[in-house]
């Protein structure tokens, strides 16, 4: 049987990197279906990602074989077999964007599986079980963040998650739950980022008289919308724009946002490079 295989990988800059790459590929008979590299000259770094198909091997096979190579250039790199990632979607109040991927997961077009929905209100509870998926309501304050931060790591093994989805998450996750779950967590900034931090940035944006709103998926780091961007998405607006006017079209832009960062980073497309990433779309 046909099996499809992503290796994504970066190292020092170099000649010979891709020859080594595709010469490994080729003696394990694998077919390339899709190629693209970044060679980042101001970081002297490659990055890469391959996609192709193999009808003999298994990625452990593969992982443990292609080790040499990445020895010999100094590659950090990863290999992924067709298994989906599994997604674990944390939500508040506000249920555009869990609704756009609900949408996008029952379409096929999410590139991962969304596994359950977590909450710390009961708000959302229909519209995930509606989609037949499991919600699960942890309550989370100031004085029950570790309690709560605890139950989420169970979680997260219990739906054996590969990625955690703030969706309109509304509470700020500790340094601790930040560095057990990095790289792994996606978060939706309702602002241009780096402009208008922090919870209410629609508020700011209006006192502050801007032409367009935008939004920002990042992955998430202990500095609260600091972490590496991975899609934005601005539109256009005018004077005539409130606070909630604001606050309407920007929902359009966050779900947009969310949803193809969540679909690239499912799909093996984004690579962190140094506080922000190379997206091969
Ligand atoms: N470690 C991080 N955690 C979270 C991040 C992040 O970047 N790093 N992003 C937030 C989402 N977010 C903005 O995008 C955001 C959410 C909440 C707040 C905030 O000040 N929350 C208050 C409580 C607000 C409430 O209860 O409604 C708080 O936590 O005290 C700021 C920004 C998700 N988590």
């Amino acid at each position: 049987m046909t099996r499809h295989f992503t290796l994504t990988l970066d190292c020092p800059e170099r000649a010979g990197i891709v020859h080594a790459v595709t010469s490994f590929l080729v003696d394990h008979g694998c077919d390339i279906v899709e190629h693209q590299q970044f060679d980042d000259d101001v970081r002297s770094r490659l990055f890469l990602r391959t996609a192709f198909t193999c009808a003999t091997a298994d990625v452990d096979d593969l992982t443990r074989e292609f080790a040499a190579v990445a020895t010999e250039f100094e590659m950090e790199f990863d290999l992924w077999d067709e298994r989906p990632t599994r997604i674990l979607v944390m939500v508040s109040k506000a249920g555009h964007c869990l609704n756009d991927l609900l949408f996008r997961w029952r379409a096929g077009s999410l590139g991962g599986e969304i596994a359950a929905v977590v909450s710390n209100h009961e708000d959302l509870r229909p519209m995930a079980e509606a989609a037949g998926l499991d919600f699960v309501h942890v309550p989370n304050t100031a004085d029950t963040k570790q309690v709560a931060e605890r139950r989420l790591l169970e979680l997260v093994e219990e739906y054996q998650a590969d990625l955690v989805v703030l969706a309109r998450y509304m509470q700020v996750l500790s340094n601790d739950l930040c560095a057990k779950l990095a790289g792994r967590v996606i978060n939706i900034h309702h602002s241009f980022l780096p402009g208008f931090k922090g919870a209410k940035p629609y508020h700011q944006a209006y006192d502050r008289g801007v032409k367009y709103v935008g939004a920002t998926a990042h992955y998430v780091t202990p500095d609260l919308d600091e972490g590496p961007i991975i899609e934005q998405e601005v539109l256009r607006v005018d004077h005539t724009f409130d606070p909630r006017a604001l606050t309407s079209v920007g929902r359009d832009a966050e779900a947009l946002a969310l949803s193809r960062a969540v679909r690239w980073h499912c799909e093996h497309r984004v690579l962190p490079n140094g506080n922000g990433t190379v997206v091969f779309r």
